[in-house]
């Protein structure tokens, strides 16, 4: 680690994308890097171009998160390596098929991937932030999380996920010198929606450059947001929903059900 640095960023899905933006952005921000993604050569290149121009030590760790031997190997460097100070969980994929156009197998390893990676590097890098008392986990959600109805339904869910976790790691961890950011891009252009089944959106005029996307991610991170949507345009239209689900919640212990259903039982 040199003098200046603010530790090390682990970044998952480093080789494209949002995740080699993320890397970009954050060595020149001052942190170190472990990148991870299946693609080693990706990899070594993303980090090659970075060290080249920064000088920041980049070390690449080729592992499919969504296999558990791989999976574990990833998870022992977040909770042996004390100079972990970041957790980027950006490694993810999604789909446009509708449920009775998807193969469940892709569905499960969606799930592998977007859930319950971003789950286990979350509990193998916490636990350390905690007892040195600080240190930041950001989670790549997406818009999909709070319009479900927009892609395929086990991608929202999955994203879904990901912001409820953020929400409730927050909670639990604010106190506890641990930063927690859920970022939500909306459309942006990547190998995403190649992959994702429907390539020609990247070149829609609603999509976002993966820089502004992600330089906007860290205005967001750098003004101490836990929710970060870059593509939401009116100021508090986020902050006006959360207010009305968090007076839902309050609204939620009651011994009764509502008055509305009582009735529609003695009917
Ligand atoms: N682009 C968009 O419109 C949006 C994207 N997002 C989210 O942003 C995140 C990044 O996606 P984006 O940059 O757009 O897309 P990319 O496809 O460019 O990047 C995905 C990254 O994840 C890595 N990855 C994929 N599968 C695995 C795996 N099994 N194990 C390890 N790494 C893996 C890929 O690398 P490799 O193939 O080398 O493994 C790649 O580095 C995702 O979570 C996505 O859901 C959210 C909202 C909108
Ligand atoms: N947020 C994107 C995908 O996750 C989108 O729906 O545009």
């Amino acid at each position: 680690m040199n003098a200046n640095s603010k530790g090390t960023a682990v970044i998952t899905g480093a080789s494209s994308g949002i995740g080699a933006i993320y890397a970009d952005r954050l060595a020149r921000r001052g942190y170190d890097l472990i990148l991870v993604a299946r693609n080693q050569e990706r990899l070594q290149e993303v980090a090659r171009k970075i060290t080249d121009e920064t000088g920041c030590s980049v070390n690449v760790v080729a592992a499919d998160l969504g296999a558990p031997q791989d999976l574990r190997r990833v998870e022992a460097i977040l909770r042996d390596n004390a100079s972990i100070t970041l957790l980027v969980n950006n490694a993810g994929f999604g789909s446009v098929t509708p449920l009775l156009g998807s193969d469940i197998d892709k569905m499960e390893a969606m799930i592998d991937l977007n859930v319950t990676a971003l789950t286990r590097l979350t509990y193998a890098a916490v636990p350390g932030f905690v007892a040195r008392g600080a240190g930041a986990v950001i989670n790549i959600s997406s818009i999909v999380a709070i319009g479900p109805e927009i892609l395929n339904g086990v991608y929202g869910g999955s994203k879904a996920y990901v912001l409820a976790f953020s929400q409730s790691l927050h909670h639990e961890l604010a106190d506890k010198g641990v930063r927690v950011q859920a970022v939500l891009p909306g459309g942006t252009a990547t190998e995403f929606w190649g992959i994702a089944g429907f390539g020609a959106y990247a070149e829609s005029p609603k999509v976002m450059a993966a820089t502004d996307m992600v330089d906007a991610a860290l205005a967001g991170f750098d003004l101490g947001e836990l929710v970060t949507i870059p593509p939401l345009q009116q100021d508090g239209r986020w902050e006006a929903h959360d207010a009305e689900r968090r007076a839902i919640a309050a609204d939620l212990a009651h011994a009764q059900p509502a008055p509305r259903y009582r009735a529609a039982a003695l009917a």
